[in-house]
């Protein structure tokens, strides 16, 4: 990985971009309390500060969630809803799209004890973390996908079925970014099934650099284990970009 580095060092614009959830912040029950970790504010100013470089959060939450929970503003971008959803606006008829949506799958969702439905600007997320009883929670997740129609896109997360209204995901976001931002480099991390659709869009790209965290099989073309190996990842990036 070293020579990724010294390679990205040498190029500019630098686009580095990172999903939140599993990356940036642990996993807990409650969405709202996935803060980030303590490391995680510092070092992504860090990042940001470096000359020619941006730092973007890229994640299936919607923006305003997104800003909310991480307590990041100016002068990170944001990507949510896995790419419906850029920090400059939403298409009004998605949401009503989404309107109906809600309409159809918060029943089910109401049926099982412990299930959450969150409403999210393009997408809808049923979350079983919290459902005790496991066939139920799958059986869930099956009738909700059922529920989603031939235009909508489904993605399994961990815990969680997203029903999103756009056929968006990861990997075009990265690149519309990178293009608005002429990025020669690009770095992009992520943890869960909807990264790898950004590790693939990446995967020929001449300086960029993926990064998976965790387990699994993966596109990106380097891992680290967990987000301990995150902190040390970005150490290391912020160090070669002189941030
Ligand atoms: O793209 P990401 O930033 O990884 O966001 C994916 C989903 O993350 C959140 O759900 C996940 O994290 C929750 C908090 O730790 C956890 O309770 C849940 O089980 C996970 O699936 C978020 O709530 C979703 O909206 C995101 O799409």
């Amino acid at each position: 990985m070293s020579a990724d580095l010294t390679d990205l060092a040498n190029r500019r614009p630098v686009l580095v971009a990172s999903d939140y959830d599993g990356v940036l912040a642990r996993l807990r029950d409650v969405p709202g309390e996935a803060v980030l970790e303590d490391w995680a504010p510092d070092l992504l100013r860090r990042l940001a500060g470096a000359e020619g470089v941006t730092v973007a959060l890229v994640s299936g939450r919607g923006v305003d969630d997104l800003r909310t929970t991480s307590g990041l503003g100016e002068p990170f971008r944001f990507v949510g809803s896995h790419g419906a959803e850029y920090d400059d606006g939403l298409d009004p008829a998605v949401a009503a799209e989404r309107d109906l949506l809600v309409d159809a799958v918060q029943p089910l969702v109401d049926a099982v004890p412990g299930a959450r439905l969150e409403v999210k600007p393009a997408a809808v997320a049923v979350h079983v973390r919290t459902v005790a009883d496991r066939p139920a929670a799958a059986a869930l997740l099956e009738r909700a996908a059922a529920a989603a129609g031939p235009h909508h896109t489904a993605k399994p997360g961990k815990d969680v079925l997203e029903i999103a209204v756009t056929d968006a995901d990861k990997g075009t976001a990265v690149l519309r970014l990178a293009e608005q931002l002429g990025a020669d480099g690009v770095v992009y991390l992520g943890d869960d099934v909807t990264d790898e659709d950004a590790f693939t869009a990446l995967a020929d790209r001449p300086g960029a650099l993926t990064v998976k965290v965790g387990d699994g099989d993966t596109a990106a073309r380097v891992r680290v284990a967990d987000l301990d190996g995150v902190r040390d990842l970005l150490e290391e990036l912020a160090a070669a970009l002189g941030g």
